[in-house]
């Protein structure tokens, strides 16, 4: 890959659909950003950029094999100049107590030499703020939020520092929103003094877009950081206000139409998914796949699958789910085990991926992170440029390095409207 100008900024993003979200958050900025998948091999070229986001498929991976595919990211970064590197976590600070934001941060915040980090998932756009340390989704705690029935990471504790203090081997400080509110040296003072307590994390308070831009400025001359997007904001601003961005990087070109078939797939159960596949039924073609018949017989469900889509796309989109309630997923998941349902479901919508392109498909969109990661692993899928916001948190994808480009979007499965699915068809043409 060439950069010749050093980044402005590297991120780690523990999954793809992250990583795009956190690349739109960077490209409106005003710093021109690139998504790579993994770290890079050498003979990507890739435009000249001020920030590279490397998206890895870490977060509900062993955290050992989290943390040194995180630090061979952080050494390729580090090694393109980037001086700061912002491990990216989702916003909702899915983990368990094995792992994995505490194992990766600790690992790189002591690769980077830093004595403490800065923590914080707040990303107010999409309503998560970050209050005594205590995650909201909205106006509801975590633990009462959606995310208590995570298929992979089940969320039920608020408490941030409680959170990572369980998953991390060094103490884990507070920041609040009064010391926020202050202004970045207050932040500053406060990091130090936990510093001088031991602590090696500390989470902050944010609420608004202008406490991001504090922690922004507090920490940009620092080495590193742990955040959702909204952290990206607050280093962006930072650093495009010292004239280390590109002002101009919002509405990046996506390039000609790319034509051909448009195809939809659905692996996320989050309720926000669960709404926009239930609205695309007025719209498309929708086939809703029986997860239990996807662990016993899946070549049988992708083939009936694709041939459900080879049937209908010629005549437009169609949406292919396995999105199901979470008594449906929980009654599964009782059966086989979650790792094994989980994966089961990612593999056999990656099959349906593989076949949908190679039935003409050339305009994909994704919901969920690790069917996304799934999907674009199986397409063997290298870099992303960032394209218009079709919402907030997620952004029209072109490939890079691929000699018939397609445009995806990748999309979390809390993001967008219930409209989702149309809304992104119609700006992917
Ligand atoms: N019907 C189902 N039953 C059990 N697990 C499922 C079902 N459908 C999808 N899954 C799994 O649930 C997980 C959803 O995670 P993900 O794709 O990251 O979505 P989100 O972005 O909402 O977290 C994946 O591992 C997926 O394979
Ligand atoms: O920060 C966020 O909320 C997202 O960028 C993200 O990481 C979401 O993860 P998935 O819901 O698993 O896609």
């Amino acid at each position: 890959m060439t950069t010749a100008k050093p980044l402005a900024l590297g991120c780690v993003a523990d999954d793809y659909t992250g990583a795009s979200d956190l690349a739109n958050t960077l490209t409106k900025a005003g710093l021109r950003t690139i998504q790579t998948i993994g770290v890079p091999a050498s003979d990507l070229s890739l435009p000249e950029v001020d920030a590279v986001v490397v998206a890895l498929k870490s977060r509900s991976i062993p955290a050992d094999e989290a943390v040194a595919r995180s630090r061979e990211a952080d050494t390729w970064l580090r090694e393109r100049g980037a001086s700061h590197v912002m491990f990216k976590v989702c916003s909702t600070f899915d983990s368990t107590d094995a792992g994995n934001i505490g194992p990766v941060a600790d690992a790189l915040r002591e690769a980077a030499g830093e004595a403490i980090a800065l923590v914080t998932p707040a990303f107010p756009e999409t309503g998560r703020s970050v209050y005594q340390g205590n995650l909201f989704v909205g106006a509801l705690p975590l633990n009462e939020s959606p995310l208590k029935d995570h298929p992979l990471n089940p969320m039920r504790d608020a408490n941030l520092v409680r959170v990572l203090a369980r998953q991390s081997r060094h103490g884990v400080g507070l920041v609040d929103i009064a010391t926020v509110t202050k202004g970045p040296e207050a932040v500053s003072a406060r990091l130090g003094a936990l510093t001088a307590e031991g602590k090696g994390a500390a989470i902050a308070d944010a609420i608004f877009d202008h406490d991001l831009e504090t922690l922004g400025r507090a920490i940009v001359s620092k080495t590193f950081s742990v955040g959702a997007s909204g952290l990206g904001l607050g280093l962006a601003r930072a650093l495009v206000a010292d004239g280390r961005g590109t002002r101009d990087a919002a509405g990046a070109a996506i390039g000609d139409p790319v034509g051909g078939h448009a195809a939809c797939l659905a692996g996320s159960c989050s309720q926000a998914t669960l709404g926009q596949v239930a609205a695309a039924e007025a719209l498309m073609p929708v086939l809703r796949l029986d997860a239990g018949r996807l662990l016993s017989e899946p070549d049988a469900v992708v083939a009936e699958a694709l041939a459900f889509a080879r049937e209908r796309i010629g005549q437009g989109p169609v949406l292919i789910a396995s999105s199901a309630e979470p008594e449906a997923v929980r009654a599964l998941q009782s059966r086989h085990g979650s790792e094994a349902a989980g994966h089961a479901v990612e593999a056999a919508l990656s099959a349906i991926a593989e076949g949908l392109v190679a039935a003409g498909v050339r305009r994909l969109v994704i919901a969920g992170g690790e069917t996304s990661g799934a999907c674009v692993d199986r397409l063997s899928l290298r870099a992303f440029l960032v394209g218009p916001e079709i919402a907030a948190g997620v952004p029209v994808l072109r490939t890079a390095g691929r000699p018939e480009p397609l445009l995806l979007a990748l999309k979390s499965g809390n993001f967008g409207g219930p409209d989702f699915f149309a809304r992104a068809l119609d700006m992917m043409q």
